[in-house]
């Protein structure tokens, strides 16, 4: 045989084996819901979220049930600055006033939702756009961020209290990638914002999703960041219990989200790199996934 050939058996052999390591993995989540939160740090680059919403249309055709929510922070950001409003976060949760809520809400929906639902569409799955206004899909009530000094009020800030997937089911059943953005109206009407990874959470919880996977802009979890030999591959949620106390404000909300998910009976969560192109299907689909994995 020739080198050139030689070297062609060798790439075809690779891809082989890539291809049938996938088949464990397809049978165990043939049908299955698996909640993507896609966070705005991860989002900023135009290739990643094309490779995003090829993941989302690969899993969809391979018969897993991908739901998308999405975050949108410094995007949010940008817009309040252009509009001379500056951003300021309390526990990693943004201080939200009457003004800001609209421009929370109009950015998530008209901006990010539309833009991701495009992208899935273009890589060849029907995709449909929700936020938690929408069919009743989300109730909130009003955050009180608890602090050295007392309760601090950060405006109109949310957490989920109920979720009705009424129409994120609807959207599976007819073969549709729901995009889901996070603000959420109170029982009386009130518009809040939601923070996007635990809003993700309450869903996957309420899906009965098999997989709750959370995209950053770090690998995962470091156990004493910024120290980058503390990656953690693996934790368990009475580990992370204790850990939670000890994290710095992106990961809080993150961290919280994966151990809601799994205490309320997603079997694992997982904080991956949303940098790496289709770190989705690696996760998904090979014997050593990527990023921090956490187990009940
Ligand atoms: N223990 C930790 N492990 C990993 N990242 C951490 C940790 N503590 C703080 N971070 C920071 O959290 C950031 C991710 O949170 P955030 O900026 O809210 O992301 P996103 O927009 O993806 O939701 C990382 O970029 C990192 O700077
Ligand atoms: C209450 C709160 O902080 N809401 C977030 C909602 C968007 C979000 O969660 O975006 P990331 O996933 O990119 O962080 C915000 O206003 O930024």
């Amino acid at each position: 045989m020739i080198p050139s050939e030689q070297q062609d058996q060798a790439i075809a052999a690779i891809k082989a084996k890539t291809l049938i390591e996938s088949l464990p993995w397809l049978q165990k989540f043939h049908g299955k819901v698996v909640v993507v939160k896609f966070g705005g740090n991860a989002m900023v680059d135009a290739e990643l979220q094309k490779a995003f919403a090829e993941d989302m249309a690969y899993l969809r055709w391979v018969g897993i049930r991908p739901v998308v929510v999405h975050g949108g922070g410094p995007q949010i950001s940008a817009r309040l600055a252009e509009l001379g409003i500056q951003s300021e976060f309390r526990g990693g949760f943004r201080v939200t006033t009457d003004e800001t809520i609209t421009v929370v809400r109009d950015v998530l929906r008209e901006e990010i939702s539309a833009q991701l639902a495009e992208l899935i569409q273009d890589a060849g799955a029907e995709s449909v756009i929700m936020s938690g206004e929408d069919g009743n899909l989300f109730r909130a009530e009003k955050t009180t961020l608890e602090t050295g000094e007392g309760p601090v009020d950060i405006g109109l800030v949310g957490e989920v209290t109920q979720v009705n997937p009424r129409i994120v089911l609807e959207a599976l059943e007819a073969g549709r990638v729901p995009v889901v953005s996070t603000v959420a109206p109170t029982t009386g009407g009130e518009l809040l914002n939601v923070n996007a990874d635990l809003a993700a959470a309450a869903l996957a919880v309420a899906l009965g999703a098999e997989k709750l996977m959370v995209l950053t802009d770090v690998p995962g979890l470091y156990s004493d960041w910024p120290n980058r030999d503390s990656l953690v591959s693996e934790i368990t949620a009475q580990e992370l219990d204790e850990l939670l106390p000890t994290l710095e404000s992106g990961m809080i909300p993150k961290m919280q989200s994966c151990l809601k998910a799994v205490q309320g009976g997603v079997p694992t969560a997982h904080v991956i790199d949303g940098r790496t192109p289709h770190s989705i299907l690696l996760e998904i689909f090979t014997v050593t996934g990527v990023g921090t994995i956490v187990l009940p």
